[in-house]
């Protein structure tokens, strides 16, 4: 097999051996790359005319860690790994930390990860200030596996370190210097020149030659330590009550506070191996690779064409979501111009906009100045006439589309991407009065538009390739991931949202308790249950969207009168203050014991005896209750060709509707069910709560056949 990357040396007249890391396109730490690092490490001690040693990454990119793609082949068993503590403990302590020479990584780009461990094994560092610095793995379900537990404390203390990992939180250069991660900050051009002067200067005692390992001057006292690992194991659980990782990387950090770092390093590399066979580090890393390759479109991205340079943004509508739109685009500095019917509504607009621009900045996340300079990129109109040289008009939902889209038409150029944010509607009727359906594309905006990560690129038949590609770049800029699907009612995040509460509901009019479903949910790790969002989301947009899955997929719709009949009391969710919970004046939900008189009404309607024996059912059911019917349609939309791939909708349950990461998103976490248990407990509840439960055509024929519900289908009918 072909070498995965490797690490070349040069040795410079002034004695100094410049290792640099070249494996494209994040200089990823394979296992190639570090053997290679050890060789050209021993050689460089070994040669008497090396003086000391500089590290790098090639191309401007320190590392971007360890190599993710080898963690399959080791969960898979196909890999073989060195043995434990061979990279943290033999390669980078005790060649690389305790060699007689010196070591300065000059560091640009990125050291994330086993990266910036390799870095922080280095006797001092020099970087850039653009550059990101940070060990990410907790992300990933691991911990850091080559010395960060202990080194990174050392080096900035025990609570910005903490911090920095449980939150997989990089800093930039210039933090990482007031830190004392890096010990200078230089510009790009004069980074491995002060590298190798610096490690000269180190090799003749003129600067301190660090072991950050054996560094105590930042940690605190070891009572202060105790505290303060115990708030952290604290703050752990409460955010996410089901990930053991955090806490066991808490406790290797302990070790080596209490034990001493060399028993920390041991304890990190054993527990490293442990947590990268973990179901939670398979769910994450296939998280990892699904969300790359959600723009990686068959038929699409793959033709060759590249995106054309969007410079200009026309949005026809302010309100929410087109505020949200227009905020998402001008903070990635694209110019927008923002076109109402009327002066009130244009100006409600902007205030809009001002108010997300403000909110970061009370946040701390932007200073006034950047913010004003953001809102000068937004210009607020009442027609057309400066729309004739944007590049991508995007429409809210305004009424008579097929009239703007006619007009947009009319002033456009020939070139301009004419996109729509819709969740619902046909975009196969909105092109209708133009000439112009090969460029019009929905763009699906998740509210609040400037906040939520998801973007759905909904293409009909005749949206062009180029036009996807376009939108899938703007995508990129404005920091989304895009999914691209083809043209159908709910599209796919509202295709899978819609049974979730569907099924909660019915639930409810069989006897469940509406609190109980919630916690269930949240328990699993749902950000909220189905009522709750409900809640959140008013149930005007829930009532509506049910209208429209019933004309669509009549037979498969339960027919739940629960909302309606909460709305005829007024009751329609948090903005007034009562729906499923009440709200107090800071909107904090509390469950609320009038809710029993509007389902005891709701099950008189559906005509149902509530069972009992319901009450009793442990979370597990529940849970699986409410999320298999998400399954059966996530394969629908599959085999309808809806969706692309199974990681896509992994992606889409994750961003679009708050589903778990770690359990991998939804395909992922059905097969590991798997497909014959999913069609026979839906079978079981089809025959006693009817259709809405009935299994698809496509989970029928894999749970028979024992094949995965995410293995792509050769005969896949796509739509795209
Ligand atoms: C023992 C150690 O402690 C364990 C570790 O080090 S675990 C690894 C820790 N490192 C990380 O978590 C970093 C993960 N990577 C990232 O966050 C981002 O990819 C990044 C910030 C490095 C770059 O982001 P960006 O420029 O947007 O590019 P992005 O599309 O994400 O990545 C580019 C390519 O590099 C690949 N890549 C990124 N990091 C990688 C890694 N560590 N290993 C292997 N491949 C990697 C991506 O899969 C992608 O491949 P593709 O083009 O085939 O889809």
């Amino acid at each position: 097999m072909a070498n995965k990357g490797r690490a070349e040396m040069e040795v410079g007249a002034d004695g100094v051996a410049l290792i640099t890391i070249v494996n494209p396109p994040v200089n990823s730490l394979s296992i190639d790359v570090l053997l290679s690092l050890k060789d050209n490490y021993e050689q460089a001690l070994s040669r008497d005319d090396v003086k000391a040693i500089v590290i790098t990454g090639a191309k401007g990119k320190f590392s971007g860690g360890f190599d993710i793609t080898a963690f399959g082949g080791v969960q898979g068993g196909k890999t073989e790994q060195p043995k434990i503590g061979y990279i943290s403990i033999d390669l980078l302590t005790d060649t690389l930390e305790g060699a007689r020479k010196p070591s300065v990584a000059a560091i640009d780009g990125l050291a994330l990860g086993g990266g910036l461990e390799v870095a922080m094994a280095c006797h001092a560092r020099i970087s850039t200030s653009t550059a990101q610095l940070g060990l990410p793995e907790l992300q990933l379900g691991v911990i850091p596996g080559f010395g960060g537990t202990q080194r990174l404390p050392r080096l900035v203390g025990l609570t910005k370190g903490l911090e920095m990992i449980l939150l997989s939180k990089p800093v930039k250069g210039e933090e990482a210097y007031k830190l004392g991660l890096v010990d200078a900050l230089v510009p790009r051009d004069e980074l491995v020149k002060t590298a190798r002067f610096w490690a000269l200067e180190v090799a003749a005692c003129r600067k301190p030659w660090i072991r950050s390992l054996y560094k105590t001057d930042k940690l605190e006292s070891l009572g202060d330590a105790r505290e303060i690992l115990k708030f952290a194991r604290a703050q752990a659980q409460k955010q996410a009550a089901n990930l053991q990782h955090p806490l066991v990387c808490i406790d290797v950090i302990e070790e080596g506070i209490v034990s001493g770092p060399r028993a920390g390093l041991w304890k990190e590399a054993h527990s490293f191996q442990t947590l990268l066979l973990s179901e939670t580090c398979k769910s994450l890393i296939h998280v990892f690779f699904a969300q790359r390759a959600t723009s990686k479109v068959p038929g699409i991205t793959d033709l060759g064409l590249m995106p054309r340079k969007i410079t200009k943004v026309g949005i026809l509508g302010g309100g929410l979501m087109g505020s949200g739109i227009a905020t998402a685009l001008i903070l990635s500095n694209y110019p927008v111009i923002l076109k109402e019917v009327n002066e009130n509504f244009l100006k409600a607009g902007i205030d809009r906009v001002k108010a997300n621009l403000q909110s970061r900045v009370r946040k701390g996340k932007m200073t006034q100045d950047k913010c004003e300079r953001t809102l000068s990129l937004l210009t607020g109109v009442l027609d057309y006439e400066s729309f004739k040289d944007v590049d991508l008009a995007v429409i809210e939902n305004v009424s008579l589309k097929q009239q703007i889209f006619a007009d947009l038409e009319k002033c456009c150029s020939p070139s301009c991407v004419l996109a729509t944010n819709t969740s619902t509607i046909d975009l196969n009727l909105v092109g209708e009065k133009t000439n112009s359906r090969d460029r019009i594309v929905g763009a699906h905006f998740f509210s609040p538009a400037h906040v939520m990560p998801l973007l759905e690129i909904i293409q009909t038949r005749e949206t062009s390739p180029q036009v996807v590609v376009d939108l899938l770049d703007v995508g990129k800029k404005i920091r989304k991931t895009p999914i691209v699907v083809g043209n159908c009612t709910g599209f796919a995040v509202n295709r899978m949202f819609f049974p979730y509460t569907q099924s909660a509901l019915l639930f409810v009019d069989y006897g469940l308790d509406v609190y109980k479903i919630d916690r269930a949910c949240t328990k699993f790790g749902m950000p909220m249950g189905p009522f709750r969002v409900a809640d959140l989301v008013g149930f005007g947009v829930a009532v509506a969207t049910g209208m429209q899955y019933l004309q669509r997929f009549p037979e498969r719709v339960y027919k739940s009168m629960l909302m309606s009949i909460m709305v005829d009391d007024k009751r329609t969710g948090e903005a007034t203050r009562k729906g499923f919970y009440k709200y107090d004046d800071k909107r904090k939900a509390s469950p609320d014991p009038e809710l029993m008189k509007y389902i005891e009404k709701s099950r008189n309607m559906a005509g149902v005896t509530p069972n009992p024996e319901l009450m009793k059912l442990p979370d597990k059911d529940i849970v699986e209750m409410v999320f298999f019917p998400v399954v059966n349609e996530a394969c629908r939309v599959l085999d309808e060709g809806i969706a692309v791939k199974a990681s896509d909708l992994d992606i889409a349950s994750i961003m679009g509707m708050g589903f778990p990461p770690y359990r991998g998103g939804i395909m992922f976490w059905a097969d590991s069910l798997g497909a014959n248990y999913i069609f026979e407990r839906l079978k079981a509840w089809s025959k006693m709560y009817g259709d809405f439960f009935k299994p698809c055509s496509y989970l029928t024929e894999r749970a028979a056949k024992g094949i995965p519900l995410s293995a792509p289908a050769n005969q896949t009918r796509a739509r795209l």
